[in-house]
Order: C-alpha cells, then sequence, then structure tokens
C-alpha cells in the first residue's frame, strides 16, 4: 500500500490522507489486498487535487448476478471499473466522471455508496467494511470537490439535452428490465414441477416479454443515435460517461419501434396567447361508418346542459358481433395529437410517415377518414386515408359517448355543462372503494376562472381529452343485462385504453402493453371460435364448464387479469384526480391496493423500476389532450381533463364491480401470485 502527497495540501486534503493513511494501517494488518495512492497536485494556474485510489468494490451488477467485485481506479476525476484487477489493461467496464455525480450514503447500509448521475447513470458499490467505504467516500468526495470548479465535464453534462439524458436512463431501465426478465425465466426453468414439466405458456410469455423489450430497447437506441447525428453539439461533445453497457450503433430500422412509443419528458410548453383559432379545427371530422366527427364540436360539452352523467345508449354495433368492421380510427386520432409544440417537435422523429401525415392534416383542418377494412381485432390504428375535399357536414359528436347533436343544445358560452347532478345512470357506480371528490361542480365554473386569460381559454379553446373522444368507452359497457356483459364492447373499451400506454413517458411499459392487449386478444380469439358466446359471463361458465377455466390461456384468466389491470388504472386515476402531484406516488398507491397483491418480488421489482420512468404529471396530462395547440396548462384544460377522468372512473368502477361480483360468486379469483 502506498500513501504519497505532491506539494500543498489543503486541510481537507490532509484529512483525507490522514484517514486513508490510517485506513492502510488497518488493511494491511487485515492483510487486505488493496492498494491507495493519493497524489495531490498544485499549481499556480489549477489548484486541483488529484486523488488516486485503487482498489475492490462490490458493484451492483444486475438482478442476475447481484453484487460482483470489481477493480475500480479513482484517477483524475474519474472512477473506472475493471473486472479485476488483471484485466486492468483489457480496458475498463465502465467509468464515471466524479465531477457530475453525485456521492450518496446508503441509509442503512453502512458499507454501501451510490453514484448517481441524475437522471442518467447511477452506480451502486460496497466497500469491504464500513471504513472501507469511508476511505473511499473520502477519495470520492475530494476528487469531486476538485474537479468539480473547472470541471469541461460539468458544461458538458449541462449542455447535454434534456432528451438524450432521458433515452439513456431508458436504455439503462431496459437493460434492468431485461435482467429481471432473465432471471424470471430462470426462475420458470428451475421451479421445473416434480414430472419434469415446465411451464411452456409462462415460459412463452416471459421470452415475448424479452422480445417486447429488446425492440424497445433497440427502438430507444435508434432514437439516440438519430439525435446523436441530428443535433450538432454532440458531434463535438464527448460523453462523460462511458458505459459498455450502450452498444455504439443502432441495429435495426425504425420498422421495429412499437406502435406510437416514445414520448420524451418534456416540460409543455405554456402556449402563446395567440394560439391557432378554433377555425383550423372547424372542419376537421373523423369519419366513421355513417357518423362524422368534428373536433371542434365538442365544444359542446362545455356548454350541453346534458349531465355527462346520463345514461350512456348501447352502442348501435355493440350488440352486433361483426360490428367491429366499423371501428373507427381512434388510435390515428390520438396518433396526431401533439400536446404541446415542444412536444410535437420532439416527437416528430418517432412517428411515421402516415402517423406525421395525419397530424399535418389535422393541423390544416383536412378530412381524415377510417378506412373501414381494418381488421377491427387489432388493437394498432388502422389504415387511414387522407381527403381534403370532403364535403359532408358534420352531423353529430360522440361527447363522452352521449351523441349530441351540434349547435342545437349549446348553451350561452361560458356556463358549465358539467356540473354535478342529474346522474339520471340506470346502475349508478357502486364504488367498492372510497369515492374521489368530486370534481365536476367545479369544472370550468367561473369561480375558477381567475383572470381574463383563463376566462378566455374557455370562451374559446375547445378542449378535447383522451377521455372525451373515446369511441367506445366503460360509458357504453352495459351491466344491467342478466346475461351480463357484451364481450364486444368491454374488449372495445379496453383496447380504446391502449394508446395511452404508449404515451406514457417510457416505453418500460411495453411489457404491460403486451399483457394487456395479449388478454384482450385471448378474449377476442375465444369469442372468435365461440360466436354464440356474447357475453363475458356466458364464455367464462362454458370455461367452467368443459374445465378449462384454470388455463392460464383461458378467457376466465384474461377477463381477470384485465380486471386487475383495469382496477389499477381506476385507482391511478383516482389518486391523479385527487390532486397528487407525484406520478409515481399515485402509481405505487394505486399498485398497493390492485396488481401488487397478485405478484411476486420479481414482478414488483419490475413495477418499482417501470414507475420509475413515468413521465412528470404536467407531461401526462398533456398527453391526454386531443389536438393541437391546447394550453395543458391552463386551469380550464385541467378541470375538464379532471370531469372527464372522474367520469371515465365511475363508469369504469361499475363495470369492474360487476365483473368481480361475478368471480367472487362463482369462486372464480384466485389469489396465487405471479
Ligand atoms: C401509470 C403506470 C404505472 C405503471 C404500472 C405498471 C405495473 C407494472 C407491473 C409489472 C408488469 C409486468 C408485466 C406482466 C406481468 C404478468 O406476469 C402478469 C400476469 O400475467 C398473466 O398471467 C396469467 C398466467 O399466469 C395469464 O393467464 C394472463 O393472461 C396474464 O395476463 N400480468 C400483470 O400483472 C398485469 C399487468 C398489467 C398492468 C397494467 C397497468 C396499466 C398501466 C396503464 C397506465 C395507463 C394509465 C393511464 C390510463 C389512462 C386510461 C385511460
Amino acid at each position: 500500500m502506498v500513501l504519497r502527497n505532491k506539494k500543498k495540501e489543503t486541510k481537507k486534503e490532509g484529512e483525507g490522507r490522514r484517514a486513508l493513511k490510517k485506513k492502510s494501517r488497518q488493511d494491511e494488518k487485515d492483510e487486505v489486498r488493496k492498494i491507495y495512492v493519493v497524489s495531490v497536485v498544485s499549481s499556480s494556474t489549477c489548484r486541483r487535487m488529484t486523488t488516486i485510489m485503487e482498489g475492490v468494490l462490490l458493484k451492483w451488477t444486475n438482478y442476475l448476478s447481484g453484487w460482483q467485485p470489481r477493480w475500480f481506479i479513482l484517477d483524475n476525476g474519474v472512477l473506472s471499473y475493471y473486472k479485476s484487477q488483471e484485466d486492468v489493461n483489457n480496458g475498463c467496464k465502465g467509468s464515471i466522471k466524479m465531477a457530475v455525480c453525485d456521492i450518496v450514503v446508503h441509509p442503512h447500509d453502512n458499507t454501501r455508496l451510490d453514484l448517481i448521475i441524475p437522471g442518467e447513470q447511477h452506480y451502486y458499490v460496497k466497500g469491504s467494511s464500513a471504513q472501507d467505504r469511508q476511505s473511499w467516500l473520502i477519495a470520492l468526495g475530494s476528487s469531486k470537490a476538485s474537479f468539480s470548479e473547472s470541471s469541461a465535464a460539468k458544461k458538458e453534462a449541462d449542455a447535454m439535452p434534456d432528451q438524450m439524458r432521458s433515452k439513456k436512463s431508458e436504455l439503462r431501465l431496459y437493460c434492468d428490465l431485461l435482467m429481471q426478465q432473465v432471471h424470471s425465466i430462470k426462475q420458470t426453468l428451475s421451479s421445473t414441477s416434480e414430472d419434469g414439466k415446465v411451464d411452456l405458456d409462462k415460459l412463452n410469455e416471459s421470452s415475448s416479454l424479452i422480445g417486447a423489450t429488446c425492440d424497445t430497447f433497440i427502438a430507444t437506441l435508434d432514437d439516440c443515435m438519430r439525435m446523436v447525428s441530428n443535433t450538432p453539439m454532440f458531434e463535438a461533445a464527448h460523453q462523460h460517461v462511458r458505459d459498455s453497457a450502450i452498444p455504439a450503433s443502432p441495429t435495426k430500422p425504425n420498422t421495429h419501434r412499437l406502435p406510437g412509443t416514445r414520448s420524451t419528458i418534456t416540460r409543455p410548453e405554456k402556449s402563446s396567447k395567440h394560439r391557432q383559432s378554433t377555425s383550423s379545427l372547424d372542419s376537421v371530422k373523423i369519419h366513421r361508418a355513417g357518423s362524422h366527427q368534428s373536433l371542434n364540436e365538442a365544444t359542446s360539452r362545455m356548454v350541453t346542459p346534458t349531465s355527462p352523467l346520463s345514461p350512456a345508449p348501447p352502442q348501435t354495433n355493440s350488440l352486433d358481433p361483426g360490428g367491429r368492421q366499423d371501428k373507427p380510427s381512434y388510435a390515428s386520432v390520438l396518433a396526431s395529437n401533439a400536446p404541446s409544440s415542444q412536444d410535437a417537435k420532439t416527437s416528430s422523429s418517432v412517428k411515421s410517415d402516415q402517423q406525421t401525415a395525419l397530424s399535418k392534416a389535422v393541423s390544416e383542418g383536412l378530412t381524415l377518414s377510417a378506412s373501414s377494412s381494418s381488421p377491427s381485432s387489432s388493437v394498432d390504428a388502422p389504415q387511414t386515408s387522407l381527403s381534403s375535399n370532403n364535403t359532408d357536414p358534420p352531423k353529430s359528436i360522440l361527447i363522452n359517448g352521449n351523441e349530441k347533436h351540434s349547435q342545437e343544445s349549446a348553451p350561452p358560452k361560458g356556463t358549465s355543462s358539467v356540473a354535478a347532478g342529474g346522474d339520471g345512470d340506470k346502475s349508478p357506480p357502486t364504488s367498492s372503494s372510497q369515492q374521489t371528490p368530486s370534481v365536476l361542480s367545479a369544472a370550468a365554473s367561473s369561480d375558477d376562472l381567475e383572470n381574463m386569460d383563463d376566462y378566455k381559454d374557455a370562451i374559446d379553446e375547445p378542449v378535447v381529452t383522451f377521455f372525451s373522444v373515446m369511441p367506445t368507452s366503460f360509458q357504453h359497457v352495459d351491466t344491467t343485462s342478466e346475461e351480463g356483459i357484451l364481450a364486444e364492447t368491454f374488449l372495445d373499451a379496453c383496447r380504446n385504453i391502449v394508446p395511452m400506454f404508449d404515451k406514457l413517458n417510457s416505453t418500460a411499459f411495453a411489457p404491460v402493453k403486451m399483457d394487456f392487449t395479449g388478454n384482450i386478444k385471448k378474449v377476442e380469439q375465444k369469442q372468435e371460435s365461440n360466436p354464440e358466446l356474447l357475453t363475458l359471463q356466458a364464455m367464462i361458465l362454458s370455461e367452467v364448464e368443459a374445465g378449462t377455466h384454470r388455463l392460464s390461456s383461458s378467457a376466465t384468466s384474461a377477463v381477470l387479469w384485465l380486471k386487475r389491470s383495469l382496477e389499477f388504472i381506476r385507482e391511478f386515476l383516482r389518486e391523479c384526480n385527487s390532486g397528487s402531484e407525484e406520478m409515481s406516488v399515485c402509481a405505487s398507491n394505486a399498485y398497493g391496493r390492485t396488481l401488487k397483491n397478485y405478484h411476486g418480488w420479481v414482478v414488483r421489482g419490475v413495477f418499482t423500476v417501470a414507475v420509475k420512468a413515468l413521465p412528470y404529471r404536467e407531461t401526462f396530462m398533456a398527453h391526454m389532450a386531443v389536438g393541437e395547440n391546447v394550453d395543458t396548462t391552463s386551469r380550464h384544460f385541467e378541470h375538464t381533463l379532471m370531469s372527464d377522468v372522474e367520469m371515465f372512473v365511475q363508469h369504469l368502477d361499475r363495470v369492474l364491480v360487476s365483473i368481480h361480483d361475478f368471480y367472487l360468486k362463482n369462486s372464480l379469483d384466485r389469489s396465487e401470485t405471479v
């Protein structure tokens, strides 16, 4: 062990040196194979302490391998690590500039310290003892302090666009997810039953998840590469962090991207007060089989005297199993959504040409025609054609499922139509848990329009949300029929949630989406092969009779998991609506009340990772806006969204309670964890 001092020492440096000396004596006694070198370099131009320290630290690698001993070298303000001391000449496995990372001492484990570049990279390491950690802390801290002052690296880090940071952290997330998924496969294989049988269903599911995560990893990497090549700054700047986990070049073209993936953690820009007038939306019509929908007419939701809680007429096609052919291009409409000009810019690179064209068409007032030949079973956007010369007048609009005749029912501007009361629902929500405090009475009321600008917003801007343009929602799911819930309507309502998964910040939600859409498909297939089974209940009971209801491929299992996922969504939205600022807190609370009970530690770990990738509340809200130039930061928008969410939640709850009761009555709920 060598300790070496050069030139002047500050008090701090002296302390560090003394601590290390003390440490070295201890280590010599303990015969720890470690080398410490501390050198202090000082010059008149640049007063800098160069701390050199080497040794073994345990580094958290992944869920498969856990903590692994690695050889770390701190030199010249950079901490690098190698597989072993012998490997030093073969290049480091990763490195981190101390100037730009935070050093975090673990609150419980006195051997552990974390090096974190916020939102980007983390090293979790452990010393061999508390004293060992102490030595490293001193060395790392001194190095950081010394290099922070004049660090060019810091400037680099500051200059690094948020999008790029966010992408990098996503990539790391996918690595973690991949490791967890591999671990899950390993577990499945090791838990082979006594008769030597492997759970092939589970294995297939896990490998599909891995496939999806790989695809999204590559898609994100692709985004990174595009950003790098489009940003002159990046050509010159060298990254302050090297990590062998990130491959150097894109490997797959865009076509591998999951549909609609990737938004960015970008705070929505407060839109200009001189926003695009509503006139540009006047002529936007979404053609459906036999109906047209003008986005601008959605303003009537604000001003219509009809309560949004009034019973929703069952959709005309809901009784017709063939009605799916008429499915509108809902996903296309959402794909054209640009929550803010900033988001529009940042997401443009990930939009397909078709989506971009759609978006342009919407903003230019062209007419969108959804092809009725699109396969209804697909959750992806149907083929959409563009035409600018459709002369059909808009006839009516579905607002939260209620067909409103435009113009006719519009009360004076500024009055709230979403006031509480008037709930004529035949089957009022019978919530199994506490109701969210009502925001309906407050929505868009003049009391809340604090100033003239907000008031103008309410008058001038049509606020159309993800929820209000849903062609089929849970509002349309009838729960009063003796026969049960029409599978077709229920599946439609579920399908219409899917685009929201893509709008969440991270493709970390790809596995979640896959699971959700996979379950929709299972029920769909069940119905295709048994067209006489129109309701969920009929399908399930037929499986119970056949004794197939316990199979993981059964509709019984698929509906059960859809129910659980929807319960999570319901609770999550309730949390959001009750004012919690932190999305991760909303998600964690919702998770604790729902899915967590059915998840083992591995999937709980996946949740913990996924939840970190949630966007900011503002971004999430912005994603809920449909149409361009919506001021998603206005109180008016927030109130409208909240009332839409509340109504969505109420109907969702009604449907869930009905399914829940059925499972309970037939003892079909299962408590085992996955
Ligand atoms: C706000 C978002 C927070 C994110 C929370 C995500 C929760 C992640 C939990 C980890 C998911 C891992 C993925 C898969 C897990 C599966 O193993 C598990 C079990 O699968 C089931 O196995 C059965 C056999 O054992 C099989 O028969 C069945 O088919 C199969 O499904 N599945 C699950 O645990 C379900 C996870 C789905 C979670 C859905 C969360 C939905 C998040 C939606 C976010 C959107 C929020 C806004 C909504 C706005 C709506 C309009």
